[in-house]
Formats: structure tokens, C-alpha cells, sequence
């Protein structure tokens, strides 16, 4: 499998470059990024897996060679990614600063320290030959996989985005916690002197309740102590619901917010919306919806109706016509033929790879091109030279499905 598109090897003077898009870049399925995620993701997989059998006796007595031999390979995959990272990342951030600040930032960056975490301790453990250390690490490289997970990195962002209220969380929650375990601590103090003698033992009880929790292993036994503990568990409620409810709200917030970053980047990718101002492109993503299709699929069959056109942001797909097979790739559109003339589809077309398409219904098509004529018109141009290009026999087609479609 070829990891780096090719160069001259070492010595091409833009490896740097092309190893960082293939670490970096978020790649389509066909590429050699999205391999090389998918051999980091499985290393991290196996490796988090090995550790975490290790700690079995059995399976390690019976595997121990082979969770050490999988153990070291991950140590060696994810130093030389480590590595790999910190020599690319030099003129590729937004600082332009040197390249030894550009390191330092990566290294001090909690992806970087997440990356290093995933292959010091265990190789120092290794090192050292402290084997059974090394399962209480296996959780280590499961950290990596934030880089690859959009949904593990939104529920960061929410949480660093909420922090501070999170944090008037935990500070409301130490409150009602003393207080409780105050009040507990003076009316059981001389029952119960072995379990809440002091207040930091009736603080377990007041987390264990509040939590909503109850182990059981400290219990009000007067009746003034059990009243209190009823206002606590209720108490208990509303402290758990309040945190959920901060990080779920601005969980979806972020999901919205990149999905809207996701379907903007798409469309700057679409030269035809390149003119549009910002309002314009505010206007035109509120109807656009991204699609992705596989390889081999047939998204629209010459003769069905059309319901849709499409923007390629990234692939390429294949345009069947009766006369020729056309190719099209990042940045065209299609399908715009059986919108404007209301017929039929005039060719089949089919994904060559994983492509990313934003789609636009019928309706909102119409719309659009009422609303923007410089648009409609660059749309009217393309499809007129096409229709040109499809010639007389299928436009002749075209226009037979067409009296079809009005006939029925
Ligand atoms: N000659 C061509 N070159 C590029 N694309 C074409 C050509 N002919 C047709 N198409 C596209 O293929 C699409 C098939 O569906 P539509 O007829 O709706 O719209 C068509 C055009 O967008």
C-alpha cells in the first residue's frame, strides 16, 4: 500500500508537505490519509485491547508474549507518528513563526501531549521491564482516537466551551454538599460516632446521596436525619440535572455549529458559489444538505424524474450519456438539466470513488435561481452547452421524455 503520494523519497524537498497533508488532512475514504487513519485507528484498537487483557492472568500467561509483541509494535507505530508529526508540522501553523516554535507548539499542544502519552509510559514500563504496569496504561492510547472522533472533539469543545459554567457547577455542588453533611454531622454525630463523627465522613455520605447513588455504608438512622436526607436526595436531582443539561445544550450547539463549518468548507470548494457574498452563501447553506456516496453507486438513472441537483465538493463521478461517458469532479454541479427543463434525467450517473456532495431539492433550486439571476444564469449557460454536447439524438430523447413527463 503506497502511505505517501509519490515523490523522490527522503530526498524529495516536499515530503515534509505531503506527509503533513497525509497526517493531517481530513482525507476522503479513497485516499491515502483516510488508509493511514484507518492503520492508526486499528493500532490503537489492538493496542488498547492487548494492554487491557494483559491484566487477566489467565489470557496473560497464555498470551504474554503476544500482548508484549503487540505492546511494543503500537509503542513503535505511535513514536515514529509522534516523530512524523513534530518534523511536519513546521510551517504549517497559522503563527508562520519558526519552525522550532511550530514543534514546541504541537508538543505543549493536548494533542500532542495525547500523542505522547500514548507511547512513553508504555515504552518506559517496557523499558524497565514492569510488565504488569502496563495494563493500568492501555486506556492511554484510547486518548488518540479524539483526533479521529468528531463526536469525542465536539463533546470537548463543549465542555471547554462551558467550563465556567460547569465549574459554578461544582462550586454550587461543594456547597450543598458541606451543608448537608454539616447538617448530618450535627444531628448523628452522637449516634452514629464511628461513620459521621466528622464532617468529612458525613461529606461521603452527603456525595453518596446527592449522587443519587446510595451505597447504603452510611444511613441517617433518626428521624430529624432521615428528614434532612429526603431534601438532600431531591437536592440530589437537580444537581445532576443541571450539569447534563449545560454539556447536552452545548453538545448540540457544536454539532450544529460544525456541521455548519462543514457544509460552509464544502461549498467554498464549489467555484460556482465563489461571487456570492457572505449573505448570499448564509442563504444558499440553509437549503443545501451534504450527501456522501460510495464508490460504484448510482445516485441518478437516465430516464427517472428529477427530484434534485448536486454540487461535487470532493470525488468524482461518471456521466453515462448515449454518446459518451463524461467524467466530473470537485467544484462542478450536476443534474441540473432535468431541473430547468422539467424532464427526465438525461444521462446515468455513478460515483468512481467516495464523493461528497451537497444537494439542493428541486424546489429550493427554483427558488434559488429566481432569487440569484447571475447564478441561474452560469447554470442555464452550463447546461445549455451540455445539452449541446448530448447532441441531436439525445436531445431529440430529451425532448420525447419530456412531452412524456407533461403528457401524463
Ligand atoms: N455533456 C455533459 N457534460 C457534463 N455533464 C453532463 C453532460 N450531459 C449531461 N450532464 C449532466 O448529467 C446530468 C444527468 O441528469 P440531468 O439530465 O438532470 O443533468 C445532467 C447534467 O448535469
Amino acid at each position: 500500500m503506497r502511505l505517501v503520494p509519490r515523490g523522490r523519497g527522503l530526498r524529495d524537498p516536499n515530503l515534509r508537505d505531503r506527509l503533513y497533508e497525509l497526517l493531517e488532512h481530513d482525507p476522503l475514504a479513497y485516499s491515502a490519509g483516510s488508509r493511514f487513519i484507518q492503520i492508526i485507528i486499528g493500532v490503537i484498537v489492538l493496542d488498547v485491547v492487548a494492554m487491557t487483557l494483559a491484566s487477566v492472568p489467565d489470557l496473560d500467561a497464555q498470551f504474554g508474549v503476544l500482548f508484549s509483541a503487540i505492546t511494543i509494535l503500537c509503542v513503535i507505530v505511535f513514536a515514529l507518528e509522534y516523530a512524523a508529526r513534530l518534523w511536519t508540522v513546521a510551517g504549517h501553523t497559522p503563527r508562520g513563526g519558526p519552525a522550532l516554535a511550530d514543534r514546541l507548539g504541537y508538543a505543549f499542544s493536548a494533542l500532542g501531549i495525547i500523542d505522547l502519552m500514548a507511547f512513553l509510559p508504555a515504552a518506559i514500563v517496557l523499558a524497565t521491564g514492569r510488565h504488569a504496569t502496563l495494563a493500568a496504561l492501555g486506556v492511554l492510547p484510547f486518548f488518540k482516537l479524539i483526533r479521529y472522533s468528531p463526536a469525542m472533539r465536539s463533546l470537548l469543545a463543549a465542555v471547554h466551551a462551558e467550563r465556567r459554567a460547569l465549574i459554578g457547577c461544582i462550586v454550587i455542588l461543594f456547597g450543598v454538599v458541606l451543608t448537608f453533611a454539616s447538617l448530618l454531622y450535627a444531628i448523628e454525630r452522637d449516634v452514629q460516632p464511628d461513620k459521621l463523627g466528622t464532617i468529612p465522613q458525613a461529606m461521603w455520605w452527603a456525595i453518596v446521596t446527592l449522587g443519587t447513588v446510595g451505597y447504603g455504608d452510611v444511613v441517617p438512622v433518626t428521624a430529624l436525619g432521615k428528614f434532612v436526607s429526603v431534601f438532600a436526595i431531591v437536592s440530589g436531582f437537580a444537581m445532576i440535572a443541571l450539569p447534563v443539561a449545560i454539556i447536552s445544550t452545548a453538545f448540540a450547539e457544536e454539532v450544529k455549529r460544525r456541521d455548519f463549518v462543514v457544509t460552509w468548507g464544502m461549498l467554498a470548494r464549489v467555484p460556482l458559489f465563489a461571487h456570492l457574498s457572505a449573505s448570499e452563501i448564509a442563504d444558499i447553506m440553509r437549503l443545501l444538505r451534504a450527501r456522501t456516496i460510495e464508490q460504484g453507486e448510482i445516485l441518478v438513472r437516465r430516464g427517472d424524474a428529477a427530484s434534485s441537483m448536486y454540487f461535487i465538493t470532493a470525488g468524482e463521478v461518471e456521466i453515462a450519456l448515449p454518446s459518451q461517458h463524461v467524467l466530473l469532479s470537485d467544484g462542478t454541479f450536476f443534474g441540473e438539466i432535468a431541473l430547468l427543463h422539467r424532464t427526465k434525467r438525461s444521462g446515468t450517473v455513478t460515483a468512481t470513488r467516495k464523493t461528497r456532495l451537497l444537494v439542493l431539492d428541486a424546489q429550493d433550486f427554483h427558488a434559488l435561481i429566481e432569487r440569484m439571476p447571475t447564478l441561474a444564469a452560469h447554470v442555464r449557460k452550463t447546461a445549455e452547452a451540455r445539452l449541446e454536447e448530448i447532441g441531436d439524438l439525445a436531445g431529440a430523447e430529451l425532448a420525447q421524455a419530456e412531452r412524456g413527463s407533461t403528457d401524463t
